[in-house]
């Protein structure tokens, strides 16, 4: 630290302090450096001396800001796009055709309404860091007009250098600076540069503006970037003005400013295609706990960006070729460099341009950097705010790892300072006897002692005693003499050695002459060469810049046409969804209806059903009371006929009986009584024969009403059979296929039972009615033997009697034909007792007939209940149990769900296309850079 440099509060300002330095200038200061800069000297050692405070990782911190709408926006009535919610710190842009909506989020958030000087507190604390020994960097990045030099400069400072209300970041930047030190009452020294890159050259912006031919002399005064084997970067040429207070710092930046302006115009350069970096430097004076003093060194780089749009579309049409090249290459590459940190890539291209080399330091390194994205919140610049707004959300992920820079103990800054003097008044005395012998300093005092010694000896001379003193005269001038002769010895001999030396050295310059003109010719060649190959490269990387254009614009119109086809084939697939759905729902109605209609048919089957069924046991009960009814009525006659042909044989008996009785008497009454015998056995005959008349008359009619019951029964049962086959096709035609196909088994099921049932009932009807007739016939057959055997016996009696009656004889054989006929008429009597147990009997069958009508009845009951629980089941098929796939709602969900899919399948294919724009884009830059990256050769350092 030089002597001087350092002020303090109490210490006027002097104007003639405030110099220029332009010498190498450090623009990392956290790098060790190898040059002989006092900075980078300072940076090195205090590296090393009291090792540099390394904080944790820290996040590049964004922040937003909206400018509002401007004059001819609002008289154009422009519809705006941006929604600022600052509490937040979130921003969202809302796509007018799509509306759909993105939100970014940041570290703060500034909407049209916000005011520089609440910008300015979210800032300010970065600006106190830098006080600390921090490295801090301050961008402004964002579309032109956006607003980035607004907030960096703001409004034009007065000639008083009063802070106007719309002062920007640099000018609070530097008061604020400024409040803290004179707070703190500081010791301080600072220094500020101010530069400009435009089409890849640095101008610097506080270099006195002489040379009336700016234009055609500017580029011969550029900048030269320049690194260390260390990386560390440095400016050579650049003008580093010392500050003694804020005003100053007003007036260069204000020169400065006025400078690019001017340039501006003299070399038509846009200023939205320039960046400018304002750099203040501080070293504070502080002291550490052990009270040894200490320098903390910051360094504040403020930076206006150039518009972020796409320069190189509109350079390539507007600007030269080389312009069209180089416009925007620091800010492609600050762009990269962004990317690349952000993606923790390997390789970060700081190398590739002017920009992102001075800035490395604050992206990835040890300084606190602040990003502030300008955005317009017009629907004209959307595309461009959504660019600008990415780029930022990337940047949030940057990490840098700030820590303070040169902290310094004094006594090893001032012992550098010594040795660094040391060296520059060595090289002084060199230069000064450049043309001579080399004379040390000690040497050199010495002689000049020497000479001052000489006028007082020759005073003594003329004053002294003259002997004594002659004889002390001579014997110091001998002394001398000798001496003077030792000393000249020694000075021819060092003389001699030194015109050897210096003979050797100008030897050694002259050889090294020719090699610095050698090596100068060969730079030169080189150079041009370079020359030449950047102009070929460059001319190269145009044709592809413009070849790549086209192929983008080729890509981006196919994948906008894909989009288009995307969002057309989303629109139909909706349309054919609601098409469907409203299908589906048509069906499920149909359905429905099929269903309801299904249900009345089987609740009509059933109906129809408990009606077959109440016929049947109505015509059962019918049948059974009948046959009953004429069963018991068939007992009834018969039993009475039976009773009165017993009562009449026992009647007869007891008449045969009497008449033995009364044949003894009458046999002495031969002739009157026997006529009447006669008679009354005719009568009796007659009766006994009409009754069994009426017997067989009441046995066929009988037999007429068994078949006629038979014939009935069999008819009920046809008719039973064909009504219930008649609904069973009716009722299998109606049925849908599934449930047919049960009912038809069921329906078969229930025929074979009823056909069984049916069966079952005519055979067991059919042997009763067998044995009925058979019965019938038996008792016919009796009937008939009794009837022949009593005509027989009638005409037999008759014959006897008239035997009698002609004879007087016949007694004995009349009572014998008496006993006879009594002996037959028991027997007949017996017989029709067996009759009688025949007609119980009869009676039995048409109980178990009855019972078996009862059983049919009962099996047609059970047909009758599985055929409702048929029904039931058929109901509950039709109602409860749908078909899983074949339901509308789950036709609908299949179909919504493939619609999610084609949907799914449309949104991948969008995003693929976006990923392979993206890609396109990526591939586009790293073609524009690959040649850069393979050929650019940097000034050699
Ligand atoms: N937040 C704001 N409030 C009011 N006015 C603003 C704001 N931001 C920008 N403006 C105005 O918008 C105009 C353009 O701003 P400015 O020149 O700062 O944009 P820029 O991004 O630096 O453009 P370029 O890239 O061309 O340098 C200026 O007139 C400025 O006053």
């Amino acid at each position: 630290m030089r002597k001087g440099v350092w002020i303090t509060r109490s210490m006027d300002y002097d104007q003639s302090q405030s110099h220029m330095r332009s010498t190498l200038i450090p623009f990392s200061p956290a790098q060790p450096s190898k040059w002989k800069d006092p900075i980078a000297t300072e940076s090195r050692s205090l590296d090393a001396i009291s090792g540099n405070k390394v904080v944790n990782e820290v996040n590049v911190q964004v922040i937003l800001r909206c400018r509002p709408l401007n004059e001819d926006e609002m008289h154009a009535e422009t519809p705006t796009v941006i929604l600022c919610d600052e509490i937040k710190g979130e921003v969202s842009a809302v796509h007018q055709t799509t509306n759909k909506q993105r939100t970014y989020s940041f570290d703060g958030v500034f909407g049209p309404t916000a005011q520089q000087k609440e910008l300015f507190q979210t800032i300010s604390p970065i600006i106190e860091e830098v006080l600390e020994g921090y490295s801090c960097t301050i961008f402004a990045y964002g579309q032109t007009g956006t607003g980035k030099t607004y907030t960096m400069e703001g409004q034009k400072m007065g000639k008083s250098w009063e802070l106007p209300s719309d002062a920007g970041i640099i000018p609070r930047a530097v008061q604020q600076i400024f409040h803290v030190l004179k707070s703190k009452d500081a010791e301080y020294s600072m220094k500020v540069t101010y530069l400009e890159i435009y089409n890849e050259e640095i101008v610097d912006l506080l270099c006195p503006n002489e040379n009336l031919d700016f234009a055609v002399n500017e580029a011969k005064r550029s900048i030269i970037l320049m690194e260390d084997s260390g990386g560390a970067t440095f400016l050579r040429g650049l003008k580093q003005a010392l500050i003694h207070s804020a005003d100053e710092i007003y007036e260069l930046f204000e020169k400065g400013s006025v400078k690019r302006r001017t340039a501006e115009t003299l070399l038509n350069k846009q200023s939205s295609r320039s960046h400018s970096i304002f750099s203040v430097t501080v070293h504070v004076k502080d002291c550490t706990p052990e009270g040894e003093d200490l320098t903390k060194c910051g360094k504040l780089n403020l930076v206006d960006l150039a518009g972020s749009e796409n320069i190189i579309r509109s350079g390539a049409r507007e600007l030269r070729a080389r312009e069209a090249g180089e416009i925007n290459k620091s800010l492609l590459t600050l762009g990269r460099v962004i990317n690349a940190l952000a993606e923790h890539s390997g390789h970060i291209p700081y190398r590739d341009s002017k920009l992102t080399r001075l800035l490395k330091d604050s992206l990835g390194g040890t300084a606190k950097t602040c990003i502030i994205a300008t955005i317009s919140p017009s629907i004209h610049c959307l595309d461009e705010t959504l660019s600008t707004l990415d780029y930022a959300s990337r940047a949030k992920t940057i990490k840098n790892r700030p820590k303070v820079n040169h902290r310094a103990i004094k006594s090893e800054l001032i012992k550098d300072l010594y040795a660094e003097i040391g060296c520059l008044r060595k090289e002084v005395n060199a230069l000064r006897e450049k043309n001579s012998a080399y004379r040390s300093q000690d040497h050199y005092q010495n002689q000049e002692n020497q000479m001052k010694e000489v006028p007082y000896h020759n005073k003594a001379i003329d004053q002294g005693d003259h002997s004594s003193v002659l004889l002390k005269d001579k014997y110091k001038e001998n002394a001398k003499n000798k001496e003077k002769d030792a000393l000249i010895r020694d000075l021819r001999s060092s003389e001699k050695a030194l015109t050897e030396q210096i003979l050797k050295l100008q030897k050694e310059l002259e050889n090294a002459a020719s090699d610095v003109s050698s090596l100068s010719a060969k730079a030169e060649i080189h150079d041009r060469l370079l020359d030449e190959n950047k102009t070929r490269f460059q001319n190269f990387h145009v044709q592809l810049s413009l070849k790549l254009e086209y192929l983008h614009k080729a890509v981006a119109a196919s994948a906008e046409q894909q989009q288009q086809q995307m969002k057309l084939l989303d629109v139909k697939m909706q349309s054919l969804m609601s098409r469907r759905n409203e299908v589906s729902e048509e069906l499920a109605l149909q359905l429905r209806k099929i269903q309801d209609l299904y249900c009345y048919h089987i609740k009509y089957i059933g109906e129809i059903a408990g009606e077959i069924d109440r016929n049947f046991q109505s015509t059962c009960h019918k049948m059974t009371s009948e046959v009953s009814r004429g069963f018991s009525s068939f007992g009834d006659i018969f039993k009475e006929k039976l009773w009165e042909g017993i009562s009449a044989i026992h009647e007869l008996k007891d008449i045969i009986y009497s008449q033995e009785d009364k044949l003894t008497t009458f046999v002495q009454e031969q002739g009157e009584v026997h006529l009447r015998a006669l008679e009354l056995s005719k009568t009796s005959t007659k009766a006994t024969l009409t009754f069994f008349e009426n017997l067989r008359m009441h046995l066929s009619n009988m037999s007429k009403i068994e078949e006629y019951l038979q014939s009935a029964i069999a008819e009920k049962l046809r008719e039973l059979e064909m009504k219930f086959e008649d609904f069973a096709v009716k009722e299998r035609l109606q049925l849908i296929e599934r449930v047919g196909e049960l009912l038809e088994s069921s329906d078969n099921r229930k025929k074979n039972m009823v056909q069984e049932a049916v069966k079952c009932l005519s055979e067991r009807t059919a042997s009763r009615a067998g044995k009925i007739q058979q019965e019938m016939s038996q008792m016919h057959d009796l009937t008939s033997d009794a009837k022949k055997e009593w005509t027989a016996y009638v005409e037999k009696m008759e014959t006897t009697y008239r035997d009698n009656t002609s004879t007087l004889q016949i007694d004995s054989n009349m009572k014998e034909s008496s006993r006879h006929c009594i002996g037959k008429a028991e027997l007949v009597a017996e017989q029709l007792e067996n009759i009688s147990k025949s007609a119980s009997g009869l009676e039995d069958s048409a109980g178990s007939m009855t019972s078996i009508i009862e059983n049919g009845i009962k099996a047609n009951e059970t047909i009758s209940s599985r055929l409702a629980s048929a029904i039931l089941s058929g109901l509950k098929d039709a109602n409860l149990a749908p078909h899983p796939v074949s339901t509308p709602e789950n036709s609908s969900q299949a179909g919504w769900d493939s619609l999610a899919s084609v949907c799914s399948i449309i949104d991948s294919s969008c995003q693929d296309m976006g990923e392979m724009e993206t890609f396109h884009k990526q591939i586009t830059r790293n073609a524009k850079s690959c040649l850069l990256d393979e050929y650019e050769v940097d000034v050699p350092s």
